[in-house]
């Protein structure tokens, strides 16, 4: 077809996106307002951290996704909630790194959609709630903290738990002029790249008392994924020269030591962070934005390669299954947790050489949501999707709100709400740079 023709296809994909967002947040107010999580198949709701208590997760990361939809009453609603419901005054334990990533970072990208000081002070208020878990001997935080008493437990946390602020954090510093957040997010990373490997390789646990490695396994999977992550991105939003550096090091260790051609495909193989000797075939679904990343720091062939073996996953599954073995070539987890990875990584090699194939992945993520993951209320995670029919679960994961749905909108709108070319999200989604508020 001619490109008007290709366009005015994307483009009505796009309503489409649109419109499931509309409904999806619809049936949020109707069955779960204010609530953590919406339960998709009965309709009723669930707490992401915080056993009784809800901090209203899911609203605050729909935000910027309405936001840039053009979905602006909702949005407005939503705003409203936050600045008359929102208090994170909570006598409860959470995750360092969950709520900064989700609730700050949320609550920055809609500050940052629409001016509203209030946002930006309750992303602050949550920050300084956080902060004191970093008071450690290493800087590196501990993985958990009471919101109200600001007592912090679990010295043994992961790389990605310990450096994934950097982005959301220095943009705090920025906003608010007051640089002790960026300070503790940059000392945070550096003290897990200073110990890392001779062969320039992290593992998953370490203790952020002692500093001592309480692993050995070097993964691109959970557990040290957005670590490497947020070296590039600290670098892309900030032009931390630094942090650049030590992405390339990290990156050149993991392409020397972790990376696996089977069949003319490419996969990463979990080694031995001392010797390199391959631990486990195992991918998790997680590291399927892996691909995204390598292509923005420049190995777009390896980028390219590693999100085109996860395609295949997809095309063979129908939707990606947990954990995937590309020895057996099995999966070895067979839920979906509506995760958005393998869009992410699509988008982002888009945003980078504009290939079609990129949107054609976007766009088979998309559909096969539409087909398995649809749910009366909403879009659910799936129990089994080796069962004919799949099998479906009940939850609908707070990133939902803020990833995939984005990333399909933008990869196929061509919205003038977004700068396509000068940008940057988050790891949760979140638009930190590229808001285009003066637009229709
Ligand atoms: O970095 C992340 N990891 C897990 C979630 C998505 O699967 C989400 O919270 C985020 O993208
Ligand atoms: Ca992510």
């Amino acid at each position: 077809p001619s490109h008007a023709q290709d366009d005015t296809r994307w483009h009505a994909l796009a309503q489409d996106v649109k419109a499931q967002m509309a409904w999806s947040w619809d049936c949020y107010c109707d069955h779960a307002w204010g609530k953590d999580e919406i339960k998709p198949v009965s309709g009723t709701f669930s707490s992401f951290q915080l056993k009784t208590h809800h901090l209203g997760l899911s609203l605050i990361e729909a935000l910027d996704t309405l936001w840039v939809m053009g979905l602006d009453s909702r949005f407005k609603d939503g705003v409203s909630w936050v600045k008359t419901h929102f208090d994170a005054d909570v006598d409860g334990e959470v995750s360092v790194f969950e709520t900064s990533i989700r609730l700050v970072g949320g609550l920055l990208s809609a500050h940052l959609a629409c001016g509203d000081a209030v946002l930006l002070a309750k992303a602050r208020d949550l920050a300084d709630r956080l902060l004191p878990a970093f008071a450690t001997p290493t800087g590196m935080p501990y993985r958990f903290i009471n919101l109200r008493t600001g007592a912090p437990r679990e010295a043994v946390t992961s790389p990605a738990d310990i450096a994934t602020y950097l982005p959301e954090w220095g943009t705090l510093s920025r906003l608010t002029g007051d640089p002790r957040y960026a300070a503790a997010a940059r000392k945070a990373v550096i003290a897990v790249f200073e110990r890392r490997s001779p062969l320039d390789l992290v593992a998953t646990k370490i203790d952020v008392i002692s500093g001592a490695w309480r692993s050995r396994t070097a993964t691109i999977g959970s557990y040290c994924d957005s670590f490497f992550e947020y070296l590039w991105d600290s670098w892309q939003l900030f032009g931390d020269a630094e942090c650049k550096r030590m992405y390339d090091v990290c990156t050149a260790a993991i392409l020397k030591h972790q990376q696996v051609w089977k069949d003319r495909q490419l996969w990463f193989a979990d080694v031995d962070f001392e010797t390199g000797a391959v631990i486990s075939t195992e991918q998790d679904e997680l590291a399927s934005f892996y691909g995204g990343l390598l292509g923005q720091g420049g190995a777009l062939r390896q980028g390219a390669a590693y999100t085109e073996s996860w395609a295949k996953v997809q095309a063979r599954y129908g939707v990606l299954p947990e954990g995937y073995d590309y020895a057996t070539s099995r999966p070895t987890q067979v839920t979906n947790a509506l995760r958005p990875e393998l869009a992410d990584a699509a988008f982002t090699l888009w945003l980078i050489d504009r290939s079609p194939r990129w949107r054609e992945i976007g766009r088979l993520h998309f559909e096969a949501m539409k087909r398995w993951n649809k749910a009366p209320y909403g879009y659910t995670d799936l129990a089994d999707v080796t069962a004919t029919p799949k099998r479906q679960a009940d939850h609908c994961p707070g990133y939902w709100w803020s990833e995939q749905m984005k990333y399909y909108y933008l990869l196929f709108a061509d919205t003038p709400r977004f700068d396509y070319s000068d940008n940057y999200l988050s790891t949760e989604g979140n638009i930190l740079k590229g808001l285009r508020r003066n637009q229709a």
